[in-house]
Formats: structure tokens, sequence, C-alpha cells
């Protein structure tokens, strides 16, 4: 099946080149790139010189349709909602990376992304691409909204314990760690050597654009309304994030007990990986992989529990989960092409 990239010199789109280049079924199709088309792939990343070499191309909706099976959306919010519906409209299916088409609600999306919302028409007919939660969706799906970094790691280390219904859902506190290449390869004042390196920064305090989209998968799930408090920071680190969530347990239980509903949540799930009690995964332990890592600790004086949840930002984050998603669609094992083992250290 051939896979059209767009977005083709950002760090989302080499990361699919890098995983698809392993997948038995998903061959690389067109690349298109808004800023480099004509150019060669290694004139913009020497690592791949003979390996990839084919030129990136301009955006054309109907040559693409034409030459691939399935498009990739590595582009900024605000231009997926702009190429998506020319996309879906031509028949091919697209599996999007931004934030545009995560939030029901075009309000919400405005008042947050601070520009114009996708159409309703192609709203409505999005499903949110949580693999290992909305795999039934997913399978039927035309257009995919790819969760963000932040939601994926929260919202796996947050959903078994509020579906057991053993949390006060109105307790939650989430500190979250990213680094650098969660914010792409544009170049800005935060991400300068010197602005983060020896340095650890809060940002977007209370504007997080991934707050709504929390909010909306736990209140999904849950079926009460739930608000968190919701933190970020850069850390100077290449790759990886970290949460860090603590909630109010409502009734007296172990740390074993609640090891033990996680296990049985993720069961089937090859990339939740829930690590034994008294351990606690790092981002380097997930680091160039799909999985997410969780360890849980529950503080029998303050009867709160605190989730520490892990992954590659630009794997189980962004890329690795979109490729997920395409195993899903296409009924392929969903570990097809994602079998590789953490890079470490
Ligand atoms: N980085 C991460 O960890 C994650 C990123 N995401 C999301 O994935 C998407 C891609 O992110 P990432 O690759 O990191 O970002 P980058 O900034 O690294 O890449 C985005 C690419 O999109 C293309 N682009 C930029 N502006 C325009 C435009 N106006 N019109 C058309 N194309 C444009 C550019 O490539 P070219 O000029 O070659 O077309 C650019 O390199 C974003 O929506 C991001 O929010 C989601 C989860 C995690
Ligand atoms: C470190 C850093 O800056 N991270 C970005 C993550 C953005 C992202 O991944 O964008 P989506 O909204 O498409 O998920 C941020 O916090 O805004």
């Amino acid at each position: 099946m051939r896979a059209a990239i767009i977005g083709g010199t950002g760090y989302g789109a080499i990361e699919l080149i890098r995983l698809m280049n392993n997948h038995p079924y998903l061959e690389i199709g067109s690349v298109v790139s808004n800023s480099q088309a004509g150019n060669g792939f290694s004139e913009s990343y020497p690592h791949l010189t003979e390996i990839i070499n084919q030129p990136l191309e301009s955006f054309n909706a109907d040559r693409l349709a034409k030459e691939n099976d399935i498009v990739f959306l590595a582009t900024p919010s605000g231009v997926s909602s702009k190429l998506a519906p020319v996309l879906v409209d031509n028949g091919i299916k697209v599996i999007d990376l931004s934030g545009d088409f995560r939030l029901r609600s075009q309000t919400e999306y405005e008042t947050w992304y601070k520009h114009s919302a996708p159409e309703e028409k192609y709203l409505s007919q999005a499903v949110y691409g949580l693999s290992e939660i909305y795999a039934e969706e997913i399978k039927g799906a035309a257009l995919i909204a790819n969760p963000g970094c932040y939601p994926t790691a929260t919202s796996l280390g947050l959903l078994p314990i509020l579906k057991a219904n053993l949390a006060d859902s109105q307790s939650i506190i989430i500190d979250a760690k990213s680094g650098v290449s969660g914010a792409g390869r544009g170049l800005s004042l935060t991400s300068h050597y010197a602005e983060i390196n020896e340095n650890l920064k809060a940002y977007k305090l209370g504007a997080h654009q991934h707050i709504p989209e929390i909010e909306q998968v736990l209140t999904d799930e849950t079926g009460n309304p739930i608000t968190v408090t919701f933190t970020t920071h850069l850390v100077p680190m290449s790759r990886g994030i970290m949460i860090t969530a603590y909630v109010n347990v409502t009734e007296k239980i172990s740390t074993n007990t609640i090891h033990d509903l996680y296990k049985k949540f993720y069961e089937n799930h090859p990339f939740v990986r829930v690590r034994p009690t008294g351990t606690y995964p790092s981002t380097k332990e997930v680091s160039g992989s799909n999985y997410c890592d969780i360890g849980l600790h529950v503080d029998p004086r303050t009867n709160r529990l605190t989730i520490i949840s892990v992954i590659d930002n630009l794997v189980k984050g962004a890329a690795g989960q979109a490729i997920q998603n395409a195993n899903i669609m296409n009924d392929w094992d969903v570990r097809t092409g994602l079998n590789s083992i953490p890079m470490y250290p």
C-alpha cells in the first residue's frame, strides 16, 4: 500500500519515513514539501542519503489520490484543516497528526487554537485515533485525528482508574514534561540551545491546546464532565514525554490492586507496558519505540494515586501511533512495522 506524507521536511514526517521504511505493507509514496518541492530529501536530511532518494513534490490532491492509497498529514494545525477536506473529497483516507480534527466543538477549537475551525462536515466524520481505546471506530474511518503527544500519555495513564470509578474525577492534576522535538523543527527562541540547555521551563499555563483534548477524552470515556489542571514543561532533551498525574482515590486501595487493574485493562494492548510495583519508567526506556510505559503508586497517607506515563513524543505521540492506526484500518497486526526495541542508552 502506497502512503503519501505531507509536511515532508518536518520531524513528524521524517519519523513516519523512518518507521515506514521497516513496514512490510506500507511503501513510502509521494513525499510533499511546501518549502522544498523539487529538492532531494537528503538536502534537508543528510542522514537519509542513499536511503530515501525520491524528490520532494508539491501538493496536488488529484495526483496524490491517484498515486497513493493513504495520506499522512504531518502539517501544522490550520494547514491540515485546509488539506484534509480536499483529500477526503478525492476519496483517499487521511491520518492527520495535527490538532485540527481532534476537538468536536468548533467553538472549543477556536478558543484554544486561536484560528478558524475546520468545517463541521469534516469534523463530524473525523475519528479520534487513540489506538488502544477506539480501535473499532478507527477501522472504518476515512479521516483520523491522531491524538496529541501529551494527551496520548495522559489518557492512557488515567483511563483505567477513571473507568473503574475508583477516583475522584475532579481531583486530577497533570504535571507534563516534553523534550524539544515536541515543538517541531522550526526555529524559535524557546528551543534555542542557550535558552533550553541546563534549563527547565513551564509554559502555556491554563492555555495549552491539549487541555480540551484531554478533557474531551476523559469526559467521553467516563460519562462525567471532567476538568483537569495540566501544566507543561520543556526539558533539555530531544525526545520524550513524561506525565506525572495525581488523583485522589475514593476508597482504601493498595498499589498492588491498582496495578492488577491496569494490567488487566491493557492485557491485549502490546504497546502499553504496566511496570511492576515499586518501579517507574523513564523516557529513555521508550525512546525510538511505540511503547507507553506506566508506573503506579498509591500513598496510603494521602490516599492519592501517582501515575507516571512515558512515551516518545515522535513515535507513540505522533508517527508511531499514526502507523498503528493505519495497521488497525487495514486489519494488520497492530505491531506491524513497529516492533523496534527502544534505543537505550
Ligand atoms: N513533534 C511532535 O512531537 C508532535 C507533533 N504533532 C503534530 O504533527 C504535526 C507536524 O509536527 P512536526 O513535524 O513536529 O512539525 P515541524 O514544524 O517539524 O514540521 C511541520 C512541517 O509542515 C510543513 N509546513 C509548515 N508550514 C506549512 C504551510 N503553511 N503549508 C504547508 N506545509 C507547511 C513544513 O514542511 P514542508 O515545508 O517540507 O512542507 C514543516 O516542516 C503538527 O501539527 C504537530 O502539532 C503531534 C504530536 C507530536
Ligand atoms: C514541546 C512543545 O512545544 N510541544 C508542543 C506540542 C505540540 C504538538 O505536538 O502539537 P499538537 O497540538 O498537534 O499535538 C506544545 O506544547 O505545544
